[in-house]
């Protein structure tokens, strides 16, 4: 695992958004297709608008990226929350990707319905073989869940299905996410963390006992990827550096 610490957010988003870059460039000089993860939230929103910009606008080949997403909040497009929304707001919409290649996990059927769909998706975009995504972006929350894995929930535990929707009582609302198991087996994963509200439990995350239940964020450890932590000072502030 590698620690990088940014001063604050817009320096982190920054050195995100170069790193992200260079890692597409790089990876596109031996393959056609790149595989990019999205994650919703609002930690990425600022490194989304970045990209949109120049030079990340001009330099990155986005016709050879096909969008997937990590997990979704099962309210309509059109609502604010909804994690598509902000990634078309912010960056898809003014990129120049192929609309084709942009993978929706979608929240105008029922969420079964859309995980069982979304996990076709991916086993006819990987033609039934490993599945390896090049780069999955991660969030953690405050209370250490990332994707839509959250503390105490069986979601946690799943080992089968690559994609699974069930309802979050805490939050009233279904959701939609992509199994740690898959992740894991993805060529390189980036955790994007801000704010000293994170603190405390990045600490646990990454300094403390493993425990998923508690910190679901700790299963993610991709078997043969890389795997990298993009936090600022005050995210880090609890931990023994
Ligand atoms: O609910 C979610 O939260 C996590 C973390 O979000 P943040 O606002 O603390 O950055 C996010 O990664 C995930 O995609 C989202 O559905």
């Amino acid at each position: 695992m590698e620690l990088h610490i940014a001063k604050d957010p817009a320096q982190l988003s920054e050195n995100v958004a170069a790193w992200i870059s260079n890692y597409i460039q790089e990876v596109l000089q031996d393959q056609e297709k790149f595989t990019f993860v999205l994650s919703g939230g609002s930690t990425p929103k600022q490194l989304y608008s970045l990209l949109a910009k120049p030079p990340y606008a001009e330099i990155i080949p986005w016709e050879k990226i096909h969008f997937f997403w990590g997990d979704e909040r099962a309210v309509p497009f059109e609502d604010e929350r909804n994690n598509a929304r902000m990634a078309f707001d912010v960056l898809l919409d003014k990129v120049p990707v192929i609309p084709e290649n942009i993978h929706v996990m979608r929240t105008d059927i029922g969420p079964e319905q859309s995980a069982a769909e979304y996990e076709q998706i991916l086993r006819k975009y990987f033609k039934d073989e490993e599945l390896t995504f090049d780069l999955v972006l991660l969030g953690m929350g405050d209370d250490g869940h990332t994707l839509s894995l959250f503390p105490g929930m069986p979601v946690v535990h799943e080992e089968e299905a690559w994609v699974k929707a069930f309802f979050l009582p805490a939050q009233d609302m279904y959701r939609i996410t992509l199994t740690a198991p898959v992740v894991n087996d993805a060529a390189c994963v980036l955790f994007l963390t801000t704010g000293a509200n994170k603190a405390l439990t990045l600490k646990s995350v990454i300094e403390g006992t493993f425990d998923a239940d508690k910190f679901p964020s700790q299963l993610i450890r991709p078997q043969d990827g890389e795997l990298h932590w993009f936090v600022d000072e005050a995210a880090a502030s609890a931990m023994e550096l």
